[in-house]
């Protein structure tokens, strides 16, 4: 038998014993020569047949509980003891978990949590084997290599030298991103011994997708921080209202002089022009601005709601209420402004519901005999031609004199293109701080080619051909080329109502890009080429729903589509 115990420390604390077939002891080290432990592990090696040795386990009925790691091969058994301290997890661990040895051995070669461990030197004494093979090297091919040769960009030395642990480090590693933990590794006296690395090798994607996430939602907030001084108002007065032309002085004036008085205002006007601004600057201006006004889109609100909607309803009014019942937009309006906006796209059947209340300002909610009365100023907007509608039976007539006690009309872009110089820095500069952009340009030729267009959009479409020319243009002057003007007709979607404005348009076509003078024809025809473009794209190639938009056949269409080789989109 050979015996070896020169070191008195390891001797103490930690050893070694070898049984052979026959459960004799061929070597012992340390706590091996306990005679009390070979009696206890010789019984279990006896027995191996019917009850197999552990892998790690510990020994409870000795002098000092000790641990126990087996390796079992034919001829002999393996058994390296260690005396462990009361109170010590890994102890307490594996004395009370029977698959300790399993877990541990899937905390180190987990494909999806691979480690690396390093000793005082950095040098690697393991790596897991999933580790390994995404460095190309066989198993255990890491072991006794400096980690800093192996692993690109390793920390590991950093933090042997400074003891620090780093929790999810982002770590770039051979083309790869991953996220990395490591942390030193000290004995009892808190002695540095080594250090270990964690890699996630699951989902960094889905982390870097967060990440991701975070950054946007930190943009977001950073947006939204620019955007308040304007949303709690300081943008909603008079100055919100950009231009110079002597309509738009005309149009501050009369806003001024109606803003104090308690009359209904009509705005009309095409879409686009600024109703909705115009209707915010009065309520701010009048006695009622320091409270919300309140806006109803008269198109949107569906059918079976209206009156919920409008006039509020009590407690289990119908099925699906709030228990305690809801105010209406009436109701909240109180002392403050309602914005009737689209008023003019008002079903006939709501506009008897409402004039009852705007007549005398009283209503009842739904489900209560109980008369309401509402203090409001009203506003209403509407790009609609009301003569024809009056005309047609569209539209009630006493209704019309409720909402319009003052009506102002708000001029299109097209007759005030004076105003478009200062309208686009307006919408530039507007973007570049939003979206913290600097040092973008008009280019030469540029506004003088924005004043030659039409704007069948008005200001919200120059707004956004600038928007659109200043998140494509390449470099920070903006050019002609970038400010591509889909036409986008939003009161009258056919070509003969095109037509019908042919002599406002014909201008601003009459001139290419370039500013090269062409024919009526070729304008014509480059507004025709832009409609159907743009529609097309709108309605995502869909043929049948681009010709029903622009009033045209399908023969027509597939005619037009097939003259400008566009009959496969
Ligand atoms: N004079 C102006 N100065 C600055 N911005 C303007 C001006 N007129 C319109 N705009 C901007 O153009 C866009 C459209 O304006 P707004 O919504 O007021 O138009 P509208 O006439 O109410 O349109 P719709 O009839 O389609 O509701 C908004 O972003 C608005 O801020």
């Amino acid at each position: 038998m050979y015996t070896e115990n020169s070191n008195p420390v390891a001797a103490n604390r930690n050893g070694v014993l070898i049984l052979n077939a026959d459960c004799a002891v061929v070597f012992a080290s340390g706590t091996g020569h306990d005679a009390h432990i070979q009696e206890k592990l010789s019984a279990l090696w006896k027995n191996r047949a019917t009850t197999p040795v552990s892998a790690m386990f510990t020994l409870k009925d000795v002098n000092e509980p000790i641990t126990v790691v087996s390796y079992a091969s034919a001829g002999a058994g393996c058994f390296v003891l260690y005396r462990a301290d009361h109170g010590d997890p890994l102890f307490e661990f594996v004395s009370s978990v029977d698959f300790a040895a399993n877990i541990l051995r899937h905390f180190i070669t987990d494909p999806y949590e691979a480690i690396t461990v390093v000793d005082k030197q950095a040098r690697i004494l393991y790596m897991s084997p999933v580790h390994e093979k995404f460095f190309g090297l066989s198993r255990g091919g890491a072991s006794g290599q400096e980690a800093g040769k192996i692993i690109e960009n390793s920390g590991l030395a950093g933090v042997l030298r400074s003891g620090k642990t780093e929790v999810g480090q982002v770590h770039h590693m051979r083309g790869a991103v991953r996220v990395v933990s490591r942390r030193p590794i000290v004995d009892a006296d808190g002695q540095i011994m080594g250090a270990m690395g964690q890699v996630m090798f699951k989902s960094p994607s889905a982390l870097e997708a967060l990440s991701e996430e975070i950054r946007r939602l930190r943009q977001e907030i950073s947006f939204y921080e620019r955007e308040l001084p304007r949303l709690r108002g300081n943008g909603q007065g008079m100055e919100a209202i950009v231009g110079e032309s002597d309509s738009i002085r005309k149009l501050k004036e009369q806003i001024k002089k109606i803003a104090p008085l308690d009359v209904s205002v009509l705005l009309v006007g095409e879409s686009g022009v600024g109703k909705d601004l115009v209707a915010h600057a009065i309520h701010h201006l009048s006695p009622k601005g320091h409270k919300d006004m309140v806006l109803v889109n008269a198109a949107a609100i569906p059918g079976n709601l209206v009156e919920a909607e409008l006039f509020g309803y009590e407690g289990g009014a119908f099925t699906g209420a709030e228990k305690r019942g809801r105010s209406g937009k009436f109701e909240q309006a109180d002392n403050s402004s309602l914005f009737l906006d689209e008023i003019g796209d008002m079903p006939l059947e709501i506009q008897v519901k409402v004039l009852r209340t705007l007549q005398d300002g009283t209503f009842q909610r739904v489900g209560s005999s109980t008369q309401r009365r509402s203090n409001f100023r009203l506003i209403s907007a509407s790009n609609r031609d009301f003569h024809q509608m009056l005309n047609t039976g569209e539209f009630r007539l006493d209704l019309f004199y409720r909402i319009s006690a003052v009506t102002i009309k708000i001029p299109s872009l097209r007759d005030r293109l004076e105003d478009v110089p200062i309208l686009a820095q307006t919408f530039l500069e507007r973007f570049m701080r939003r979206h913290n952009v600097q040092g973008k340009y008009f280019g030469p030729g540029v506004i003088a080619y924005l004043q030659s267009l039409p704007w069948p959009g008005n200001v919200r479409q120059l707004q956004h051909t600038i928007e659109r020319a200043a998140i494509f243009s390449e470099q920070n002057e903006i050019r002609c080329e970038d400010c591509e003007v889909p036409l986008e007709l939003q009161s009258s979607n056919d070509l003969s109502a095109l037509e019908h404005d042919y002599h406002k348009l014909v201008p601003a076509a009459a001139a290419d890009k370039s500013g090269k003078h062409v024919d009526v024809h070729q304008a014509k025809a480059r507004i025709e080429l832009d409609m159907i473009k743009e529609t097309l794209l709108r309605f995502d190639g869909n043929k049948k729903k681009t010709a029903e938009h622009l009033g045209i056949s399908r023969s027509h269409l597939y005619k037009k589509l097939a003259e400008l080789d566009l009959l496969d989109v």
